[in-house]
């Protein structure tokens, strides 16, 4: 693909973002946390991310680290869902991270 010539690093975070909405089966990351639904998630979470986000972000070439599954750990209690779903995004995406490290190194 053109884009793959363009913006590697870019198409390489699309492509791994995309694998990690498939794995997002409840929908929990896709879509910044609710403030009506969840008004006190902004005042425990100073930098909140989500995938709609991230998406934006590698457009516009401000890639965030993955450190942004520790909100949802550090906000949800161990006996939640949204715990368990961070944990295993967090753990699965771990096994790509590498490749974001050394790809990163031709920015
Ligand atoms: C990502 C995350 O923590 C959440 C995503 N949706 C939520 C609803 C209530 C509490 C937390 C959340």
């Amino acid at each position: 693909a053109t884009e793959l010539k363009i913006q590697p690093f870019a198409f390489l975070l699309r492509n791994t973002l995309d694998q990690l909405v498939e794995i997002d089966t409840n929908k929990i990351f896709c879509e910044p946390v609710d403030r009506d639904e969840v008004p006190d998630y902004y005042v425990h979470i100073e930098q909140p991310m989500d995938f709609t986000t991230m998406r934006e972000k590698i457009a516009e070439q401000k890639y965030r680290t993955m450190d942004d599954f520790q909100n949802c750990l550090s906000y949800n209690s161990k006996d939640t869902v949204f715990y368990r779903a961070g944990l295993k995004l967090r753990d699965q995406f771990s096994t790509v991270l590498p490749l974001h490290q050394c790809v990163s190194h031709y920015r």
